[in-house]
């Protein structure tokens, strides 16, 4: 990192070597070591080179659609009233019911490419739109499926403490046992599962409920992150803390208490502008005191048909700047470095020796066109795993 290039850590006429799928060596051209020099070459033409983007807070595999839920929020409705109502993610839950895996694969292929295309080489998906645990379980499997067919690395997060199903409408801790723990443990022995997520919220679980379900990932050793002080400060950050999660999302409540338990712990804190700005939100995530204690900010598309319909990490970064006041150089360490930490991943968002070979080459000169444009995308090429896509 170096003042000049705006602590983006630029290198001009730089040079990669690649193999193996990993980075070999990076620096200037004119340093290439003698044992490279015959190595077959890419020429760039002098383009951007960043690391791949990473999408680290998606649910974008999904039946049905919301139109018209949007619709109702523009009449007036909130977004609590419609899912009291059994709207929101509930009609999701339907949607995705009624589709089978091939149904579900095929509506969510386009949305995974328009965000490849933006130079996106790794994305977290969720499950979250079954609440069964056949229906979880396809969830992910289709998440596994979108990352063979694609050749990007899928992340999959167990998020059947999403909402509670009608079915189970009298009976939380059965559904908690029943589904959510059942289920985990069933995908876990699949391999379906990398980390576990819940909602923590007035609509959906308590802090005490998704601090036991914690207690059960711990003991099958996956992860734990959280959707936590979206729309009402419930702790959840800070318990989600204590349980040492990867991350805690959206946070827009989130007090200092939980801000300082994430700095302890190291969680990082990704904000999902999308949402905030499509429920049209008026409170703030902490950006300055977040920074003042050191928290790793990443960014994310939160991909979902009701409050995130985007599929874009680029307008994503510019959201987070014009709406949160984040640096360019911020947002683009948030879907980055920052973005790889969300997800427990230490092996890429940096171009370093060592790391995977997952490159982004831009049409642009200066890194901060990438916030700063609008509905542009500057994308030319991606690496994946060392290999020109
Ligand atoms: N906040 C909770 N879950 C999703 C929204 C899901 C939905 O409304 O379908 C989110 O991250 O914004
Ligand atoms: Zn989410």
């Amino acid at each position: 990192m170096d003042a000049e290039s705006g602590g983006y850590g630029l290198i001009e006429q730089g040079a990669a070597v690649l193999g193996g799928g990993r980075i070999i060596w990076v620096g200037q051209e004119a340093a290439l070591p003698a044992e490279y020099t015959t190595l077959p070459r890419h020429d760039l033409g002098g383009r951007l080179v960043t690391p791949g983007l990473v999408d680290c807070h998606t649910h974008i595999v999904f039946g049905g659609d919301r139109a018209r839920e949007f619709e109702m929020r523009l009449e007036g409705a909130s977004y609590e009233q419609i899912a009291r109502a059994g709207g929101g993610i509930l009609s999701s839950v339907r949607a995705t019911r009624e589709a089978d895996e091939q149904a579900l694969l095929a509506s969510a292929l386009p949305r995974v490419d328009t965000l490849l295309a933006e130079g996106v080489t790794t994305i977290e998906i969720k499950s979250g739109y079954g609440l069964d645990v056949e229906s979880e379980l396809k969830m992910l499997r289709v998440a596994r499926r979108i990352g063979e067919l694609r050749k990007v690395t899928v992340r999959t997060t167990w998020l059947a403490a999403h909402a509670l199903p009608p079915e189970y409408k009298d009976d939380r801790a059965g559904y908690i046992r029943d589904v959510v723990i059942a289920g985990m443990e069933r995908g876990h022995a699949e391999g379906l599962i990398d980390a576990v997520d819940g909602f923590c919220e007035g609509i959906a679980f308590s802090r005490d409920e998704m601090a036991g379900i914690f207690d059960h990932a711990a003991r099958l050793g996956l992860p734990v992150k959280l959707h936590a002080e979206q729309l009402s400060d419930l702790g959840g950050a800070a318990m989600a803390a204590q349980h040492g999660a990867l991350s805690a999302d959206h946070l827009e409540w989130l007090g200092q208490d939980g801000i300082d338990a994430m700095a302890v712990s190291g969680t990082v804190a990704v904000l999902l502008p999308g949402a905030f700005y499509t429920l049209r939100e008026t409170q703030y995530p902490p950006m300055q005191a977040l920074r003042d204690a050191g928290v790793r900010i990443a960014l994310a598309t939160d991909c979902n048909p009701g409050t995130s319909p985007m599929t874009s990490l680029l307008l994503t970064m510019n959201m987070g700047a014009t709406l949160f006041r984040m640096t360019p150089t911020e947002c683009l360490t948030g879907v980055t470095r920052h973005a790889a930490a969300a997800l427990g991943l230490s092996d890429r968002g940096v171009i370093a020796p060592g790391l995977r070979a997952d490159l982004a080459v831009w049409d642009i000169q200066h890194p901060a066109e990438l916030t700063y444009r609008i509905g542009f995308n500057p994308l030319h090429t991606r690496f994946v795993g060392g290999e020109l896509v």
